[in-house]
């Protein structure tokens, strides 16, 4: 349902990027391995529509994505695609919930209070609710970013280097939460990383190098 062909991006400057073709069926877990400067990043950019293929196509369910106008691609992402960055970006100025609740409107969709005290509450993070992005620990906000990232239920959940800085017992853990997240709304996960930890974890591989 997630679905790549002879995917290429080239940035000014930089030598072109090709990427092997991806298949990913509804639901599976996918592990995207790459080293450093492989182009993970920018492959996550691009499945998430934040940059536009130089070659190639990107099918999502019944959407080739490269077709949709900038307007459409955004709404689109909203609806369908939720994405945890590298490193967790927020308005600042509006609490965890009202963050979540922009989440929801941006993607032109009804905003549910009652979903989003669920969520974090499945989280562990109920009680930060009403807190600013600023007052919660690294471990919080990288919860956070998973919440947003699922709020409005998406059909693909895409993680950039979710784990590469932490320990051991912390990678097992968001690993495991990421997982557990998205088999609760039946979506495909894909994690780009060049942690070799997660081998073990994530049995679908494809390697960028
Ligand atoms: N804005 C940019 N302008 C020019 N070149 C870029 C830009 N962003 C990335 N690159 C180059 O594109 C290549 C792929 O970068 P990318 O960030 O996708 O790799 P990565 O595998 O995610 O790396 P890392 O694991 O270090 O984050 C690298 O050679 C990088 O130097």
């Amino acid at each position: 349902m997630l679905k790549t062909e002879n995917l290429g991006y080239a940035y000014a400057g930089s030598p072109p990027l090709r990427f092997p073709n991806i298949e990913c069926a509804k639901g599976e877990h996918w592990l995207v391995l790459g080293e450093s400067g492989s182009g993970k990043t920018t492959l996550l950019h691009l499945l998430g529509g934040l940059l536009s293929p130089k070659e190639g196509r990107i099918v999502l369910g019944d959407t080739e994505m490269n077709q949709l106008s900038r307007s459409a691609l955004d709404q689109f992402r909203g609806q369908h695609i939720g994405i945890i960055f590298q490193t967790a970006h927020f308005v600042q100025s509006l609490s965890v919930g009202d963050n979540l609740a922009l989440a929801q409107s941006l993607a032109g969709m009804k905003v549910n209070r009652e979903r989003i005290r669920e969520l974090l509450s499945r989280l562990g993070l109920e009680h930060k609710l009403r807190s600013k992005p600023s007052q919660l620990s690294v471990g919080e906000k990288q919860r956070a970013s998973i919440a947003r990232a699922i709020i409005n239920q998406p059909a693909v959940i895409l993680a950039d280097e979710p784990t590469s800085a932490l320990d051991d017992s912390n990678c097992k853990q968001v690993i495991e939460l990421l997982e557990e997240q998205a088999q609760a709304v039946n979506a495909t996960l894909l994690v780009v990383t060049h942690d070799a930890r997660l081998k073990d974890h994530i049995s679908h591989q494809i390697s960028i190098d």
